[in-house]
């Protein structure tokens, strides 16, 4: 192997972020099936698991190497929050409803509640294609999402590819920005601290027009 070669391989391994995403919602609204969609391009109609599922895959987002890790959460009933471990685990959380569970759609609330305020999340109304039996619709979901400044989108993980991914990607994308601003005003405090000591002096139109004595 060349060392240019070997040299890529180092770089790329100390460029791969990792992000680590909680699928959660009530029981029954579509995580484990939008998770395999994602991570396979699969939709399984029947998964039978009694547990909680954790996937590891590598991707590319906006051309940025991402080591996904994916927790597929499985509530056992309607008031089932997500465990503190689970919360304190995640980078970000997709909020998974079903527009045809107005009970999910609550659930997702009350999953918000439990977050820390700057908590990257997206919010995510399953079973799209059921819309004839509709309880929640597209503008309550728009509304909860403006009011929570994230990312929305009504899917079907039975029917969709793209717009599956694109829930997860946009999450992951949340998840970095937030890590990058994060890690910025870390860096500006520091040196608004180192620089604290300094004045700033700009010579300027106003020296000239300091009046001399
Ligand atoms: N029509 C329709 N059915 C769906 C869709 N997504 C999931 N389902 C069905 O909904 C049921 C529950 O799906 P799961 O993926 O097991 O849901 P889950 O949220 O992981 O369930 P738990 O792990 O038990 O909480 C299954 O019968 C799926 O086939 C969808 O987009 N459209």
């Amino acid at each position: 192997m060349t060392s240019n070669a070997i040299r890529g391989i180092r770089r790329k391994k100390s460029t791969l972020s990792e992000v680590k995403v909680a699928v959660v919602g009530a029981p029954a609204v579509g995580k484990s099936a939008l998770t395999v969609r994602f991570l396979t391009r699969r939709y399984i109609g029947e998964y039978d698991h009694q547990s909680e599922t954790r996937y590891k895959h590598e991707i590319l987002v906006d051309g940025e190497p991402v080591l996904f890790e994916i927790l597929d959460t499985c509530s056992k009933a309607d008031d089932d929050l997500p465990s503190a471990d689970t919360l304190n685990w995640a980078d970000g959380f997709l909020l998974v409803y079903a527009i045809t569970d107005r009970c999910s759609f609550n659930f997702v609330r009350r999953v918000k509640q439990a977050l820390c305020g700057d908590t990257p999340i997206a919010l995510v109304g399953n079973k799209g294609d059921m819309v004839h039996l509709r309880q929640v619709s597209t503008e309550e979901g728009e509304i909860l999402a403006k009011d929570y400044e994230c990312w929305f989108g009504e899917v079907a993980a039975s029917e969709q590819v793209t717009q599956v991914a694109d829930a997860f990607l946009e999450l992951c994308r949340e998840v970095l920005n937030v890590r990058r601003k994060n890690k910025q005003s870390l860096l500006d405090r520091m040196l608004g601290n180192k620089n604290s000591g300094l004045r700033v002096y700009s010579r300027g139109k106003s020296d000239s027009a300091l009046p001399k004595d």
